[in-house]
């Protein structure tokens, strides 16, 4: 059970299902103020938060399934290379998530199920191919990532919910590309070996580290901006400063001490400062 657990990165995992439900919540909010016959969306929420836990425990497991060979390098202790999980049953588990997500997500809507399909079959495209090619498998685990708010939007599509939650996907994918790209950069040699051409591979370690900063550092100049469009009230801007703090510091990270992974955590930890100041907003 604990080696099935670490396959689906179930951190990550909750991540991605709080943020799908932060967009039912913002969604059902904005919308609701011209539509109060809106009923509140608990049974919704618990759906779209099923669907991206499994979709996203999916994803990586598939993720773990192709990597094999990288993983012998880098990560070792996974539980496919360390040999916890055999390869045959870690890919029958994880399309087994993925049929049941897609399911789910069908029964929610025909917008929600088209998005959960989408999203497996990049998944599954980014495993096997995408992210061995520089930038587009950044840009599709950023879209991934960005797309649970706008999943959770989805639920109200007739009344505009994927429009009014289009800016935090926006700064989620923005943030998410440049932790890609910092990523890239840690995993290297196990990229290289394995015949990769990332980012950092194709154009140096030092160049990738500037990309990956810029991109970063815009995420943190939109980061007022749910604020600006009314979207999130006044308290969103308090604690997402600490966010961008984070974020500026996981810069310096890659960019003064070259340290990919305490770069790559500092990302992470302000993206989550940033989705507890959506919860806070809201
Ligand atoms: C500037 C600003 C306000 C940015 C917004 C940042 C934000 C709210 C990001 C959302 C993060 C999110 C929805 C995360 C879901 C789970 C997750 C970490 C997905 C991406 O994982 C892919 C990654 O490669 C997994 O690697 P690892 O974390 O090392 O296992
Ligand atoms: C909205 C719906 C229905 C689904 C969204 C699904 C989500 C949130 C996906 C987020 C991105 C994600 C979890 C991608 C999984 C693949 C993955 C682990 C990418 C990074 O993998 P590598 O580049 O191999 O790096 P590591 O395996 O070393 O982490
Ligand atoms: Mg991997």
């Amino acid at each position: 059970m604990r080696a099935y657990l670490q396959l689906i990165r179930y951190g990550n995992c909750l991540m991605a299902a709080f943020s799908a439900a932060l967009g039912v919540l913002i969604a059902y909010n904005i919308i609701s103020g011209n539509a109060a016959t809106i009923p509140f969306p608990l049974n919704e929420i618990i759906y779209v938060g099923s669907v991206v836990f499994l979709i996203t425990g999916a994803g990586n497991g598939i993720n773990d399934y192709y990597d094999i060979e990288i993983d012998r390098i880098n990560k070792p202790e996974r539980p496919i290379p360390s040999g916890r999980i055999s390869k045959s049953k870690a890919f029958y588990f994880s399309i087994s998530l993925f049929a049941v997500g897609t399911m789910i997500a069908f029964f929610i809507n025909t917008i929600c199920g088209a998005i959960a399909l989408f999203n497996s079959l990049l998944l599954i495209f980014y495993a096997a191919t995408l992210k061995r090619t520089a930038l587009i498998g950044n840009l599709s685990v950023g879209y991934l990532t960005g797309s649970t708010f706008l999943f959770g939007g989805a639920v109200f599509y007739t009344n505009g919910g994927i429009e009014a939650v289009s800016v935090l996907f926006l700064l989620a994918t923005l943030a998410t590309v440049a932790r890609e790209i910092v990523k890239d950069i840690e995993d290297i040699e196990g990229d290289r070996q394995d015949g990769a051409s990332t980012l950092a591979i194709s154009i140096g370690p030092e160049k990738a580290a500037y990309v990956a900063s810029i991109i970063g550092f815009i995420a943190v100049l939109a980061s007022p901006l749910p604020y600006l469009q009314s979207l999130l009230s006044v308290r969103y801007l308090a604690v997402v400063f600490i966010a961008d703090i984070l974020f500026v510091v996981a810069v310096a990270g890659i960019l003064k001490e070259k340290n990919a992974a305490k770069s790559s955590r500092l990302f992470k930890m302000a993206m989550f400062a940033a989705l507890i100041a959506f919860l806070v907003g809201t």
